[in-house]
């Protein structure tokens, strides 16, 4: 489902509010809850959010699993590092068990190496058939989400969980959950707002079947487990 929103405030406040009633209903239903960060700017005031009361004190931290939806291969160091967004907006300002936190970044292996390990990391945490409790993603003005970009070979990934690859069009390795993997999260909300995004949702959500160049169309979920939190100016072709 869609849900359009005037106002940003509204629009991070009801996505905290989706995060929070997932992560309680799966710790009430099975004692813990795993999630998959987004990267980008978009979430970033989410994440602040979330790390504010009420909303901190709503979520019981020490039951919650954090993992990444994808990567700009860097340090965490580096401030094109998804990881050190949310570190800096949530993770250090909430009491999450630091062995709770998977950052999608090694020192000293190669992308392709650590997708492999990453995957079998998932494998120990997530429900057996490897079900994300929520995924969140951003989408780019290219109609991008998570790390599949255009015409990429991980569009058509249908085995693996994890792909490490490099993206020439960015001069960078990326890291990133696949498509068969995202698709089987028994959550996903997707955030995407400004006049930038307003093409790309279009074409995502309306347009010809075109997935090599809109990959986002390749979230193919049911309607009710995937919520687009969209503003007024990204949805003004839909
Ligand atoms: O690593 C990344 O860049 C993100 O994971 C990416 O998929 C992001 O969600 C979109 O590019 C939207 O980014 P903005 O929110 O900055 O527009």
């Amino acid at each position: 489902m869609v849900k359009r929103f005037n106002d940003l405030q509204q629009l991070n406040g009801e996505a905290a509010e989706l995060f929070i009633q997932t992560a309680n209903e799966a710790i009430a239903a099975g004692g813990h809850f795993t999630v998959a960060l987004t990267g980008g700017s978009s979430p970033a005031a989410l994440y602040q959010l979330l790390a504010t009361v009420p909303y901190r004190d709503q979520v019981q931290w020490e039951h919650v699993y954090i993992f990444w939806g994808d990567e700009r291969w860097v340090p965490l160091s580096d401030d094109r590092s998804n990881a050190r967004m949310a570190f800096e907006t949530l993770l250090t300002h909430v009491p999450i068990p630091e062995e709770h936190i998977f950052p999608m970044w090694a020192d000293g292996v190669s992308p392709e190496e650590f997708a492999r390990e990453y995957e079998q990391t998932l494998r120990l945490h997530l429900h057996p058939e490897g079900r994300f409790d929520l995924i969140l993603l951003g989408m780019g003005p290219d109609g991008h989400t998570a790390s599949w970009f255009p015409h990429t070979d991980v569009l058509h990934e249908q085995h693996k969980w994890v792909v490490g690859y490099y993206l020439d069009a960015q001069d960078m390795y990326r890291i990133t959950l696949t498509v068969p993997l995202v698709n089987r999260a028994a959550r996903v909300a997707v955030i995407a707002y400004g006049a930038n995004k307003a093409d790309a949702l279009y074409e995502v959500l309306k347009g010809v079947r075109n997935s090599e160049q809109y990959p986002a169309q390749l979230l193919d979920i049911a309607d009710e487990r995937i919520t687009w939190f969209v503003d007024e100016a990204a949805a003004a072709r839909i």
